[in-house]
């Protein structure tokens, strides 16, 4: 998406730059337009970076390229790398916060059940009792089965009669609750007057029974809920009104000192329906809540985390960068050499052709396997005129051996080469200069490839048509063998090296080997090995397919253009 924008940008850029040119050129040059073409140049070359641009020069676009791997883009793995800091950050505290809430809100619960369910059996034992000394033992006895209530009063007609510690005389009324939840359930905080001495607790009524919370429970709880940086609130469920709050939320550095609101994460518990819920806040802190040398280790790792990043990418693009610009240069020089393998009959080991392998020996990076430089090229659109050039290479260096002794050579063609009417003139044309036969030149497409298109189709057909040969490369690698194989549009297989080396092996591609001969040996085409390296591997493919070709090391390594006239010769 950014370098499609940036091609955008880069296109009106240089639109815009070139009217800019222009109009330097009639008018006194302000300094301001200076600026603009400045600004536009610099855009225009960043554009460049996306794409590959015929109008700046290699060095400038590396210049530009080193720029901004210098510049925005650590800054932007900085940013990224703070983000992704602060996000882990902030799904850490929420899990801390998470497994503090859960123990809180259990405990909660657990409080609540008690509440209700003692709310419910004293209100069924003690309706309608006068409060005599046998009530109070009993309600003595009753206390001792609750954890969290300190206290249990009687009243008749909103007048407390009666408590756990005895006789309540005269009898003290019993205020109006300051919450009165839906099931009837009333509340009082901090209640000073029903105990008397100076004692203030929460109460809890419903119908005759009064029940004094224990302050140790609360005091519990909000400790708990200190200790933990949280705030617990309880709040109303029909009205969301907070009724009552323990723990205060911390304070944010930065955030307040700016005066800015703080994301608040809050986990919400309610009772059965019509009762109270119970919520636990908290402030979800960010890097900027940390420490000082917090910080400054966390920033010095971003920058660090950036320049490594740019560093890396930086070598990894010069040694793409410098690889690319010198092939370009090779190709427009034609500076590759040619090695030609002999492919023999397996049987006799008669030679009777030659695979041509291109050779790129640069000043700097020394000898490039075509394994590297060849995919290189297919990526940065050169593939095409490397062919060209092995095939004007191989036929001009070579044909008068294949004359002579009527042999073939193999060219590694891509299926670009074999879409493009213009090359198959190019070779029909070729062939014809240096006066070798149409068969006796083999074009090789890799199985690799996916060549199954219905363009290269027609292309194979009409190279076939012409008396050209195709060979089907690398069998084995790719995933459309069974399709090749049914396709009667090419002449020669190729079994690749990996097949090859499960000759004589208990590997899984042995196996594979085993079912593949099955099938070979049924096709009308010719077969060649590649990569043959051993004599077992010589005997095992004369045993089960007597007519395959062999190309590989056993035989022949690859030869110059001299040697393999040579060995031709004196065979
Ligand atoms: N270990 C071992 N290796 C053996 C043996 N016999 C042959 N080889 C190597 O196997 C490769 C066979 O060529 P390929 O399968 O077409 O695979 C070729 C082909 O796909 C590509 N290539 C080479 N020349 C050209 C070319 O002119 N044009 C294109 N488009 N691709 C080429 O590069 C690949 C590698 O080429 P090379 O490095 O020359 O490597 C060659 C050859 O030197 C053996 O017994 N043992």
């Amino acid at each position: 998406m950014p370098g499609g924008v940036c091609l955008i940008c880069g296109k009106i850029s240089k639109k815009l730059l070139s009217v800019v040119k222009s109009q330097l050129r009639v008018l006194t040059t302000p300094g301001w337009l200076l600026g603009v073409k400045a600004s536009l140049f610099r855009c225009a070359l960043i554009s460049s970076l996306f794409k590959g641009d015929t109008d700046m020069s290699e060095a400038r676009k590396w210049r530009a390229k080193k720029r901004f791997l210098f510049s925005v883009f650590p800054l932007c793995v900085f940013v990224v790398f703070m983000c992704v800091v602060s996000w882990g950050y902030r799904v850490l505290q929420q899990r801390v916060i998470d497994n503090s809430a859960v123990i809180i809100l259990n405990r909660v619960s657990e409080v609540a059940e008690e509440f209700r369910s003692a709310l419910n059996h004293l209100n069924n034992k003690y309706s309608d009792v006068s409060c005599t000394p046998d009530t109070v033992r009993q309600l003595k006895n009753d206390l001792w089965k609750y954890e969290f209530i300190r206290e249990i009063g009687i009243s008749h007609h909103g007048l407390m009669t009666c408590t756990s510690s005895g006789a309540v005389l005269p009898p003290v009324q019993v205020p109006v609750p300051q919450v009165v939840t839906q099931i009837g359930t009333g509340l009082m905080f901090n209640n000073a007057s029903l105990l008397g001495k100076g004692i203030a607790t929460d109460v809890i009524t419903r119908g005759d029974i009064v029940l004094f919370v224990s302050p140790m429970m609360m005091e519990t709880m909000d400790r708990n809920v200190r200790e933990h940086g949280l705030m617990l609130s309880l709040v109303q469920e029909e009205t969301g009104k907070v009724i009552r709050q323990s723990g205060t939320l911390p304070v944010g550095r930065l955030y307040d000192r700016l005066g800015l609101k703080r994301h608040v994460y809050g986990i919400e518990r309610c009772g059965p329906k019509g009762s109270m819920c119970v919520r636990i806040s908290a402030v979800l802190n960010d890097v900027t809540d940390l420490p000082a040398w917090g910080l400054v280790a966390l920033v010095s790792t971003g920058l660090g985390v950036g320049l490594a990043a740019s560093y890396l990418l930086f070598f990894y693009r010069r040694r793409r960068v410098s690889m690319d610009v010198r092939l370009k240069r090779a190709i427009r020089n034609e500076n590759f050499s040619l090695v030609y393998q002999p492919i023999v009959r397996t049987i006799t080991g008669e030679i009777v052709g030659f695979e041509a392998l291109i050779r790129w020996r640069d000043s700097l990076l020394g000898d490039v396997s075509p394994d590297i430089f060849i995919p290189l090229a297919e990526q940065t659109g050169q593939a095409q005129a490397i062919t060209r050039i092995v095939t004007k290479m191989a036929l001009r260096e070579i044909s008068e051996t294949l004359k002579k002794h009527n042999l073939f050579v193999s060219i590694n063609v891509i299926p670009d080469d074999i879409r493009d009417v213009t090359f198959i003139d190019y070779l029909s044309e070729l062939v014809n200069v240096v006066g070798l036969s149409p068969h006796q030149v083999v074009l090789e497409i890799t199985e690799r490839a996916n060549a199954s298109t219905e363009d290269v189709d027609v292309g194979m057909r009409v190279l076939r048509n012409r008396g050209f040969n195709i060979a089907i490369d690398d069998f084995g690698t790719g995933y459309s063998n069974i399709s090749w194989l049914t396709s009667n549009n090419y002449d020669k297989i190729k079994i690749d090296k990996f097949i090859t080396d499960a000759i004589g092996t208990d590997s899984i591609n042995n196996k594979t080997l085993m079912n593949l001969i099955v099938l070979l040996r049924e096709i009308e085409k010719d077969i060649v090995f590649e990569g043959v390296e051993h004599l077992y591997q010589v005997h095992f493919i004369s045993r089960e397919i007597p007519k395959a070709f062999s190309q590989g090391w056993y035989f022949y390594r690859p030869l110059d253009k001299t040697m393999a006239a040579s060995v031709v010769a004196s065979h």
